[in-house]
């Protein structure tokens, strides 16, 4: 599998497929504890873990949600905001770097062609990471790290996959909600945290993620291609099925890496 290609995350309300291209875009994915975030993400993970072009950067504050990715992920940070602070530093050398490749090659941005990995990195809890541990200018400087990854990564094949289950204004502000183009609202508390995730209006013109039903989990509102909020069901992986993809993924990834070390001590 390829990162270029669109990725399955679950069943409109006709029981359609719903595909989404994740490459050059970035996903924000919100709503209230239990409403199918994580799921969500998991699902993001692990279609990036089986593609050969994406290395996994997870920073999962709970440790648990994203932790069965671990042996797959390139780097993988738990409750440590520093350890967060610096592999987003890491990462913002990378994508300057690429920025720098681009330059010279007189380009826009990274095509499948040019065999240089992409990278997802996925975020949970956003509000743990820059507004819970830490001090307040370790907390801006997360989350100015993230912004900014979020705004210039894309053309460099980073992509931002970011969950919060507190869906306000200070977590999200409005500068940060439109540098993700893709948008998955869960259930809500109420109408202004759901227009928070999607984007202020939307609510009032009767697309608010509070009307879902709290019992419907994984349910929730995206904003994604067509350009207006759709009603959505999340594909759900049992832990058991992440154990087995993850497992398969760790494999597949080690064996790519041995391939290379072969390779390269034969060239
Ligand atoms: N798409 C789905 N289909 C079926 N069940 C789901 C789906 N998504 C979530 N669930 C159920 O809801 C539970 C909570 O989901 P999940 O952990 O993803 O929520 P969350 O929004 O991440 O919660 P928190 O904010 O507390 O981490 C899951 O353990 C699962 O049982």
């Amino acid at each position: 599998m390829s990162i270029f290609d669109p990725l399955f995350i679950g069943i409109d309300e006709f029981g359609h497929a719903v595909n989404l291209s994740l490459i050059y875009r970035n996903i924000l994915i919100g709503g209230e504890p239990g409403a199918g975030k994580s799921s969500l993400l998991n699902t993001v993970v692990g279609h990036a873990a089986l593609c050969y072009d994406t290395d996994l950067v997870l920073i999962d504050g709970k440790q648990v949600e994203l932790g069965l990715w671990r042996d797959c992920a390139d780097v993988f940070v738990g409750p440590n905001l520093d350890h967060a602070i610096d592999t987003l530093e890491r990462l913002q050398a990378v994508m300057d770097n690429r920025y720098t490749f681009l330059l010279d090659h007189r380009r826009q941005k990274i095509e499948k062609a040019d065999d240089i990995r992409c990278i997802l990195l996925a975020i949970d809890e956003l509000a743990y990471f820059s507004a819970t541990v830490g001090t307040e200018t370790e907390q801006k400087y997360f989350s100015a790290l993230n912004r900014d990854i979020a705004a210039r990564g894309r053309a460099v094949g980073i992509i931002d996959a970011s969950a919060t289950q507190r869906p306000s204004s200070d977590i999200i502000p409005t500068s940060l909600r439109f540098l993700f183009g893709w948008r998955w609202a869960g259930r809500c508390v109420d109408d202004s945290s759901s227009d928070v995730v999607l984007g202020h209006g939307w609510a009032a013109k009767n697309f608010s993620a509070a009307r879902i039903d709290p019992n419907n989990r994984g349910e929730g509102l995206l904003l994604a291609h067509g350009g207006v909020p759709m009603s959505m069901k999340g594909a759900h992986m049992s832990n058991t099925d992440i154990i087995r993809v993850a497992d398969y993924a760790a494999c597949i990834r080690r064996g790519r890496a041995e391939l290379v070390a072969e390779m390269r001590a034969a060239a």
